[in-house]
């Protein structure tokens, strides 16, 4: 990624900063003398009521090469939410990041985080924000409990007497106990992202933003981290990741927002998203010419037949019904099916496809999407 202009010279690279990309936790400035509320319970309960988490009004970013990264965005973060931010590459994911992480300056709108306005209050908020942005920068010949040892003796607000527990604790939440000895250069890349989650994990964090959490990861520490993910949603933690894989986003996410060329498409909760694209009506019947007929009768447009196989768009007017197996398709399914047995069409299979996330983006953007990666 070519991010490294001179506009990222706000970055505010930790003192930790290591040979990686990367930077964990980036706080500006020194750290505000620990309060009680940091060595409490951790984060609030998990749920939407209340503030958001993150809230920008109208966030924008043009670099100096003139591209306009992020156009005006509105961005609502409940609190307690898993929030994939999900777009193609370049669509902006990782600006909007770096500025609510104090990272690089917007050019106009506003933002809080934690309820407080950024960048100005970056010295309160980031301490309650762990941030993975890009890999971890970890150390190859250090262990992994030694590189989380360095990262804490980092923070002036740590105390040294307990650092021991709060590496163990770090490690042991994220799976690494037995690995923890062995030299980071040893980890598999999973096994590194997880390390670089500890890290963010050895204070107690209210959000954890994470920039494509399981890029370049195998499909087993792609499941590793959304466990991960979902255990700290679980433990009240909001948790805010972009991702361009699609099949992530359904899985792991309460809430997503779309973003495809700086612009937010649309945001709100993934069963919410998912619903307003309905599923296709998919019959299978040796009778399609007979099928035909009473499926238009019926209300199904843009019927498509490939041999015995019938799709169709159901009516977006349907009334509610028992039949659709599907709490997304309000349309008494059965009835219909009742209709072509009685105009003796003979149905092999009835149902509707199910309609994916990937659907809901493309029928946004009119885009399709790169999932490779
Ligand atoms: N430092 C920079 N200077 C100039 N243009 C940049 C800079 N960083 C990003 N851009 C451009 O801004 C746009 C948005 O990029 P951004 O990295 O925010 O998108 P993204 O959605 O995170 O994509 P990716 O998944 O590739 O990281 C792209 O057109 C990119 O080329």
């Amino acid at each position: 990624m070519e991010k490294s202009s001179a506009e990222d010279t706000a970055a505010a690279a930790p003192a930790t900063d290591g040979p990686g990309t990367a930077s964990t936790v980036p706080a500006p400035g020194p750290h505000p003398a620990p309060g009680p509320d940091r060595t409490g319970p951790r984060g609030a309960a998990a749920g939407t009521a209340g503030p958001a988490t993150i809230e920008t009004r109208g966030l924008s970013k043009r670099y100096r090469s003139g591209q306009l990264a992020v156009d005006a965005l509105d961005l609502t973060v409940p609190r307690g939410s898993v929030f994939g931010f999900l777009g193609p590459n370049g669509s902006g994911k990782t600006t909007t990041i770096r500025m609510l992480m104090g990272l690089i300056e917007p050019t106009a709108g506003k933002m809080r985080v934690l309820g407080e306005p950024m960048p100005r209050a970056a010295r309160t908020v980031l301490p309650r924000v762990g941030a993975l942005i890009e890999g971890p920068a970890l150390y190859g010949f250090l262990s992994g409990r030694d590189n989380l040892v360095r990262y804490d003796s980092a923070d002036p607000t740590a105390d040294p007497r307990t650092r021991s527990a709060r590496v163990a604790a770090a490690l042991d939440r994220v799976g690494l106990t037995s690995a923890a000895g062995k030299k980071a250069r040893a980890y598999s890349l999973g096994m590194k992202q997880r390390l670089g989650l500890a890290a963010a994990l050895l204070q107690p964090r209210e959000l954890l933003v994470l920039d494509e959490p399981t890029n370049g990861l195998d499909p087993q520490g792609m499941r590793e981290i959304r466990t991960l993910v979902r255990e700290l949603a679980d433990d009240g933690i909001t948790v805010f990741l972009s991702s361009h894989l699609l099949d992530e986003i359904e899985q792991v996410c309460t809430h997503a927002a779309v973003m495809s060329q700086g612009r937010l498409i649309t945001q709100g909760a993934v069963t919410e998203l998912m619903a307003a694209s309905r599923g296709r009506l998919a019959v299978t019947t040796p009778d399609p010419a007979e099928a035909v007929p009473v499926l238009k009768e019926h209300g199904v447009t843009d019927i498509v037949v490939r041999d015995e196989r019938i799709t169709g768009e159901l009516p977006a007017d349907a009334g509610a019904g028992a039949g659709g197996g599907r709490g997304d398709t309000p349309y008494d399914l059965a009835d219909l099916n009742a209709a072509l047995v009685r105009a003796g069409v003979r149905v092999r299979a009835f149902g509707t496809e199910r309609a994916s996330l990937e659907d809901v983006f493309v029928a946004l953007t009119g885009e399709g999407f790169d999932v490779a990666g």
